[in-house]
C-alpha cells in the first residue's frame, strides 16, 4: 500500500530506480560519470570504454559487489584502476603473482597513478612506511597491491586496514583472478581460500572479483569462500571474433610438426611476433633450439629458469627482439602484449580453459590473430598421466580432446559451452578451420569391432594394452599368435589413431591406470558403450575433412587420412 511507505523510503525506492536506469542506461549521469570521463581521457589515455567496462565501473562506483568475468586482455584491470583514481582512500588489489604486481606497478607509475605493493620481497622499510600511509589521510597512493599471503600471514597488515576501514579510507577491494578461490578453478591457491576475512571484517567495501576463466559453479563457490552475501555478476562475452582457431593432426610416428611450425612462422608469420606453447620445460628447450636450428629467433621460457633469464626473455619478446617465445604455461598470466599474431600450441592444454586463456594472448589489439593447436595421439596420454590425480583432471582434458578431435561443430561453439555462451556457426563467420572445410561422414561400425576385439582379447587373457600397443596390435605389429586372432587393418597410423580417439571419447574404450610408485600407466579397457556392437543394428560414425577443397590449407597429413578413408570404401560414405 503507497500510503504505508515514509518519505525516506520513497526516497530510497527512486533512488534504487534512479540507480538501475543507470546502470542499463550508462549514457545517462551519476555524481562521478564527468570525473569518469576526464580521467579515462586524461590519465588512462584511453578514448573509449570497451564493452561492460563502463556498466562494471557504474555498479561498483554505486557500492556493489561485482564478479567479472571478461575474457584474457579485454581490461578488467581499467575496472578497479580507473575507480581507484576517483574515489577517496584506497584501494586494496589482491593479485596472485608479484610478476602481475610489478607489471600493473610499471604500467601505473608510468601514467603518474600513485600505488604501492607489499609482498613476500618487500623491504622492511618499504613496509613499514606502506603501513603508516595506510591510515594517513595525507598519504597519496590509489592502489595498495598484496598477494594472499600478505592477507593470510600478516596480522599487522590486517590491523591497519582495520583502521584505515575505520577511518573511511579503504575505498574498495579489488581480488584479481579470483577463481584461484576455488579448487574448482584451473588455479586454485590455498592462500586464496582464507580471503573471506576481507568481507568479514570490512562489510560496507565493495568487493570486485576479476577473472577470465570461470564458470557458473566455480563463481558459486569464489562467492561462498569470498563471503559475499548477493554479488552481481557480469560476464562478457567470451566470443574473441578476431581469433582464428585451427587443429592440425600431429604424426606419432615422426614429429615434424616443429618442422610446420618453422615454415608457418618463416612464411604466414613472418616477422610478427607469437608464442609456441609446449608441454614440458624439456620440451621448451628443445623446440626452442630446433626452431633456431631452422632460423626462427625463439627462445624458451619455463618455470625452472632462473628469474633474470626469464625477464630478459619477457622484455626482448615485448621489445620484438625475439620473435617467439617457446614457453610452458608458466609464461601465462599477465602477458599483456598487444600485437600477438599467433599463438602455436605444440601440444595440445590441459584443458579447454586452459586452452582458451593461453590462446587468449593473441590479437589483443583486436586485429586478426591465428590461434593452431598441434594435436597428436600419444600427447593424450602424456597429459593423461599428468592429470589423473587432479580434480576432474581426466574429465578436463578429454574435452579438450573432443575440441581438437571432433569436426562436427564450429570450434568456437565448442569452446562457447565451456562458459555457458551460445554463439551459432553463423557467428564464426569461418574463422575456424571447421567452418571452412566440407566433411564427410565415415561409418566405422566394423573398425570399432575390431579394436573393442583386441581390447576384449587381451583383457581375457589378463594383459593390459597401452593405446600403443593397441594401435600396433591393430595395425598388425604384434605377435603373430595374437595376429591370428584378430581382424588387423591396413589403415594408416593416423587414420588408426583418430578412431582410437573416437571411440574413447565416445565411451567405447574408457581409461585404466595403473600406478607405481615412481609412475603412473595409461592402458585402454572396455568402456560403457562397448557391449552395444554386439547389437547387429548398432552403428558408429565419425565425421572427416572432405578432400581437395583448399590445397593451401589443408596439411598433407590430414588429406591421406582422407584419400585412403575414401579409398577403404567405407559402408556408407555421406556427404554433408
Ligand atoms: N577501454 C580500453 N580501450 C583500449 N584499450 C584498453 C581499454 N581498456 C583496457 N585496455 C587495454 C589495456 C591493456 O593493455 C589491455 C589489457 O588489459 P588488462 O586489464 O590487463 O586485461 P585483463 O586483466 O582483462 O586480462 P587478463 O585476464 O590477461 O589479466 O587492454
Ligand atoms: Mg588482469
Ligand atoms: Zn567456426
Amino acid at each position: 500500500n503507497i500510503s504505508d511507505i515514509s518519505f525516506q523510503e520513497l526516497n530510497i525506492l527512486l533512488y534504487c530506480i534512479l540507480t538501475c536506469l543507470n546502470v542499463f542506461f550508462p549514457n545517462l549521469d551519476f555524481s562521478w560519470s564527468t570525473e569518469l570521463e576526464q580521467n579515462l581521457k586524461d590519465v588512462f589515455q584511453l578514448s573509449t570504454f570497451r564493452p561492460l567496462q563502463l556498466k562494471a565501473i557504474n555498479l561498483s562506483m554505486s557500492g556493489k559487489d561485482l564478479f567479472l568475468v571478461m575474457p584474457t586482455g579485454r581490461g578488467k584491470s581499467l575496472c578497479y584502476q580507473l575507480p581507484a583514481v576517483c574515489s577517496e582512500g584506497f584501494t586494496l588489489v589482491v593479485t596472485p603473482l608479484v610478476s602481475l604486481m610489478e607489471d600493473q606497478l610499471m604500467y601505473l607509475k608510468s601514467i603518474d597513478v600513485e600505488a604501492v605493493s607489499l609482498n613476500a620481497s618487500s623491504s622492511k622499510e618499504h613496509a613499514k612506511m606502506v603501513l603508516a600511509e595506510m591510515t594517513d589521510s595525507k598519504a597519496p597512493f590509489k592502489l595498495l597491491y598484496v598477494t594472499p599471503e600478505k592477507i593470510a600471514k600478516s596480522k599487522l597488515l590486517m590491523s591497519r586496514l582495520e583502521k584505515a576501514y575505520n577511518a573511511g579510507r579503504l575505498s574498495r577491494i579489488a581480488v584479481d583472478e579470483v577463481h584461484c578461490c576455488s579448487q574448482w578453478g584451473h588455479d586454485f591457491r590455498p592462500d586464496y581460500k582464507l580471503l573471506g576475512i576481507l568481507k568479514r571484517q570490512f562489510p560496507k567495501v565493495p568487493l570486485l572479483g576479476l577473472t577470465a576463466t570461470a564458470t557458473g559453479s566455480v563463481l558459486k563457490d569464489c562467492q561462498k569462500i569470498l563471503c559475499v552475501p548477493e554479488p552481481i555478476t557480469l560476464t562478457a562475452s567470451f566470443n574473441r571474433t578476431n581469433l582464428y582457431y585451427e587443429v592440425r593432426l600431429k604424426d606419432s610416428n615422426s614429429d615434424d610438426s616443429v618442422s610446420d611450425i618453422s615454415a608457418l612462422i618463416k612464411e604466414r608469420y613472418k616477422d610478427q611476433s607469437g608464442i609456441v606453447y609446449v608441454f614440458s620445460q624439456k620440451d621448451a628447450e628443445t623446440v626452442s633450439a630446433d626452431l633456431q636450428g631452422k632460423g626462427v629467433n625463439a627462445s624458451p621460457y619455463h618455470a625452472n629458469m632462473n628469474p633474470e633469464d626469464k625477464s630478459q626473455v619477457h622484455r626482448k619478446w615485448a621489445t620484438n627482439k625475439i620473435q617467439v617465445v617457446v614457453a610452458t604455461v608458466a609464461f601465462g598470466m599477465g602477458i599483456d602484449k598487444a600485437d600477438v599474431r599467433f599463438v602455436i600450441h605444440h601440444t595440445i592444454s590441459k584443458s579447454i580453459e586452459n586452452y582458451y586463456q593461453e590462446s587468449g594472448r593473441a590479437g589483443r589489439d583486436d586485429k586478426p590473430a591465428d590461434c593452431i593447436v598441434y594435436f597428436g595421439f600419444n600427447d593424450i596420454f602424456r597429459i593423461s598421466t599428468m592429470v589423473v590425480m587432479e580434480n576432474v583432471g581426466q574429465q578436463k582434458l578429454l574435452t579438450m580432446v573432443d575440441y581438437c578431435q571432433n569436426v562436427d561443430r564450429c570450434r568456437r561453439s565448442v569452446i562457447a559451452v565451456h562458459f555457458d555462451e551460445v554463439w551459432d556457426d553463423e557467428g564464426c563467420n569461418e574463422m575456424c578451420d571447421v567452418c571452412r572445410h566440407d566433411y564427410i561422414t565415415v561409418d566405422i561400425t566394423q573398425h570399432a569391432k575390431d579394436v573393442v576385439q583386441i581390447v576384449e582379447l587381451a583383457g581375457s587373457l589378463d594383459e593390459k594394452l597401452t593405446p600403443l600397443k593397441v594401435t600396433e596390435a591393430w595395425m598388425g605389429k604384434g605377435p603373430a599368435k595374437r595376429r591370428k586372432m584378430i581382424q588387423t587393418t591396413t589403415l594408416s597410423r593416423l587414420e588408426v589413431e583418430a578412431i582410437i580417439t573416437s571411440l574413447l571419447l565416445q565411451g567405447y574404450l574408457s581409461e585404466d591406470f595403473s600406478f607405481t610408485p615412481y609412475t603412473t600407466y595409461f592402458y585402454l579397457k572396455l568402456g560403457g558403450k562397448a557391449p552395444l556392437l554386439k547389437n547387429q543394428s548398432h552403428s558408429i560414425t565419425m565425421k572427416m575433412r572432405r578432400t581437395g577443397l583448399d590445397a593451401n590449407t589443408v596439411s598433407t597429413t590430414q588429406q591421406t587420412v582422407q584419400e585412403s578413408f575414401r579409398q577403404e570404401a567405407f559402408g556408407c560414405i555421406s556427404r554433408d
